[in-house]
C-alpha cells in the first residue's frame, strides 16, 4: 500500500524538492501552499502524514496542527521550522505534533522521521482497530472439538497457513467458517498483518465494489473524499470474503482480476496499486451447483478453491455438543459475572437430541440464553427455549420463577399454603396467557385444563382482563 503524505509550505522550492525525494522512496505525495489549501487536499484524501511548515500565510502553523487534531486526531504531523521558532515549534508538540525538523536538514533526516512518524500512525490505527475488536467482545481463541471431522479440520489449517494459497471454506451457516478463516490466519506468517471480513451478501451490490477497492474523491457523487478499500486495508494480512455465492458476476470478474494480477484501481482512480494480501472465501452455498445454473464463474472457483476445507454440521458431530456447551459456559460465566458449574442430565439429553439447525452458533445463543434465565449455578430443561425443550418445560420454568420471585419478595412472616398457591395460580394464568398471545383456548392448553371454562373462571377468581 502506497502511504500518502501531505506538505503544507508556501516555499517556492522546498516542498517541491521535499516531494520529488519522497515520490522516489514510494510514497504518493500532495503539496498545499497554505492551510486553507492543505485542509482541502486532508479532506480529499487519505493522508497518512502532514509536513507542516509554521509560518504560512493565512492560518498559521498551530492553527492548522489544531484544525488536523479535531478532524483526524491520529495523523502525525512533523513541524517544518525555521531556526528562531524552535520555541513555537516545542509549543506545536504539546498540542501533539509528533516532532519538528529544522528548516536546513538534510533528506535522510527527513526520510527517517518520515518513517518513524508513519509507523506510530500505524500502531495507533492498529491500537483502535485492537481496542475496537476487544469492545466487539471479541477475544479470539477456538474450540476443535472431540470429533475426528473437526480435528481434521484444524489439522489441514494448521497445513494451509503455511502456504499462501486461497482457501474455499464451505460449510452450513454457523458452522464456524469465519472461525477457521482466522485460526488460518493467526497460524500464518501474516498473522501480525490485519484480518478484514467482508460479508459480501450482507452488503449492497453498489456498495460492495466501493468498499473493495475504495474510491478517489468524486469517483461518484458521494464520494467526498478518497478512500482506501478493504483491500488495500488488508495489506500483508488476511481478506476473509464471507458468502462469496452471492457476489455479484460482474464484481466476481473484477475479483478475479485482482487474484490473477495482485493489482486493481481505487474507483475513479488511474494509479495501479500493488497488493499483497491472501483472500480466503467462505460460502454456504453450493458454488458447483452455481456454476452450472451461471451464478458463479468456474475460473474465479477454481482461484479461490486452490484448497478446500469443509466443516461437518453440528448434528453430524454430537459428540462435540456437550464440549461446546461447557466451553461456552466458561466463556459466559466470565463475561456474565456467572458461576454455572453443570448442565442437568435431562437439559443434556434435550441438546443431545436437538438437530441444531442453526449450528454452533445456535448453539452458543441458546447457552447464553440459558445463562441469562438462570439463576442457580446449573442449567435446566427449563432455561431452553422451546423448540428444545418442549412447551411443558417452559411452563414449569415459569412456574418456577414466579415461585422464587415471590419468595424474595415477599414480606417476612410465616407462610400459609393457601397464600402461596393463590399467588402461583395467578401467575401462571397470566405467563399462560401472554405466552398465548391472549388466546384463550391455546393459553387453557399450555395449562393442562380440558376445558377453556377452566381457565375462565380462574380469570375471573384473580380479576384478570
Ligand atoms: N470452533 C469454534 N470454537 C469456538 N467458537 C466457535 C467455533 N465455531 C464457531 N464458533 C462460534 O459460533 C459462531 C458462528 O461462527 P462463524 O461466524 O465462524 O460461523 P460461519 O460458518 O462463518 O457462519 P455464517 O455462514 O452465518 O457467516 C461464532 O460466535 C463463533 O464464535
Amino acid at each position: 500500500m502506497s502511504l500518502s503524505i501531505l506538505i503544507i509550505d508556501d516555499e517556492p522550492h522546498l516542498p517541491h524538492q521535499i516531494a520529488r525525494f519522497l515520490r522516489k522512496h514510494g510514497y504518493e505525495v500532495y503539496t498545499a501552499a497554505d492551510g486553507d489549501r492543505g485542509l482541502q487536499e486532508l479532506q480529499k484524501n487519505t493522508i497518512d502524514l502532514i509536513l507542516l511548515d509554521l509560518r504560512l500565510p493565512g492560518l498559521s502553523g498551530l492553527e492548522i496542527l489544531m484544525s488536523v487534531r479535531k478532524s483526524d486526531p491520529e495523523v502525525p504531523v512533523v513541524m517544518l521550522t525555521a531556526y528562531g521558532d524552535v520555541q513555537t515549534a516545542v509549543s506545536a508538540m504539546k498540542l501533539g505534533a509528533f516532532d519538528y525538523l529544522l528548516k536546513g536538514f538534510d533528506l535522510d533526516e527527513l526520510l527517517l522521521v518520515v518513517q518513524r512518524a508513519l509507523e506510530t500512525g500505524a500502531m495507533s490505527r492498529e491500537l483502535r482497530q485492537l481496542r475496537r475488536d476487544r469492545s466487539d467482545n471479541y477475544h479470539f481463541s477456538y474450540i476443535v472439538g472431540h470429533s475426528e471431522r473437526m480435528r481434521d479440520v484444524f489439522d489441514l489449517v494448521a497445513r494451509v497457513a503455511r502456504s499462501n494459497a486461497s482457501v474455499l471454506i464451505m460449510g452450513e451457516s454457523g458452522t464456524g467458517k469465519e472461525v477457521v478463516a482466522r485460526a488460518i490466519h493467526e497460524q500464518s506468517n501474516r498473522a501480525s498483518g490485519p484480518f478484514h471480513p467482508l460479508n459480501c451478501a450482507a452488503i449492497a451490490n453498489n456498495l460492495l465494489e466501493s468498499e473493495l477497492f475504495g474510491y478517489e474523491q468524486y469517483a461518484f457523487t458521494d464520494a467526498k473524499k478518497q478512500k482506501r478499500g478493504l483491500l488495500e486495508l488488508a495489506e500483508g494480512g488476511t481478506l476473509f470474503l464471507d458468502e462469496i455465492g452471492e457476489m455479484p458476476l460482474d464484481m466476481q470478474a473484477k475479483l478475479l482480476r485482482v487474484l490473477e494480477t495482485r493489482s486493481f484501481f481505487r474507483l475513479g482512480g488511474s494509479k495501479e496499486v500493488k497488493i499483497n494480501v491472501r483472500v480466503l472465501a467462505a460460502t454456504n452455498r453450493d458454488l458447483e451447483q452455481a456454476m452450472k445454473e451461471g451464478h458463479f464463474r468456474s475460473d474465479l472457483y477454481f482461484r479461490l478453491a486452490v484448497l478446500k476445507i469443509t466443516l461437518p454440521p453440528l448434528r453430524e458431530r454430537p459428540g462435540d455438543i456437550l464440549l461446546f456447551a461447557s466451553r461456552f459456559i466458561e466463556d459466559f460465566n466470565k463475561s456474565l459475572g456467572r458461576n454455572v458449574r453443570r448442565i442437568a442430565p435431562e437439559a443434556q439429553h434435550l441438546l443431545l437430541a436437538y438437530h441444531w439447525p442453526g449450528n454452533i452458533r445456535e448453539l452458543k445463543n441458546v447457552i447464553e440464553r440459558a445463562m441469562i434465565l438462570s439463576n442457580r449455578d446449573e442449567l435446566l430443561p427449563m432455561h431452553l427455549p422451546h423448540e428444545i425443550a418442549g412447551e411443558g418445560d417452559q411452563a414449569a420454568g415459569a412456574c418456577i420463577d414466579i415461585w422464587e420471585q415471590w419468595l424474595r419478595t415477599r414480606p417476612p412472616g410465616p407462610v400459609s399454603l393457601d397464600e402461596v398457591s393463590e399467588r402461583v395460580e395467578q401467575h401462571f394464568i397470566r405467563w399462560a396467557l401472554e405466552t398465548a398471545r391472549h388466546n384463550r383456548t391455546r393459553a387453557a392448553e399450555l395449562l393442562g385444563f380440558a376445558k377453556v371454562d377452566q381457565l375462565r373462571y380462574l380469570m375471573r377468581k384473580h380479576s384478570i382482563e
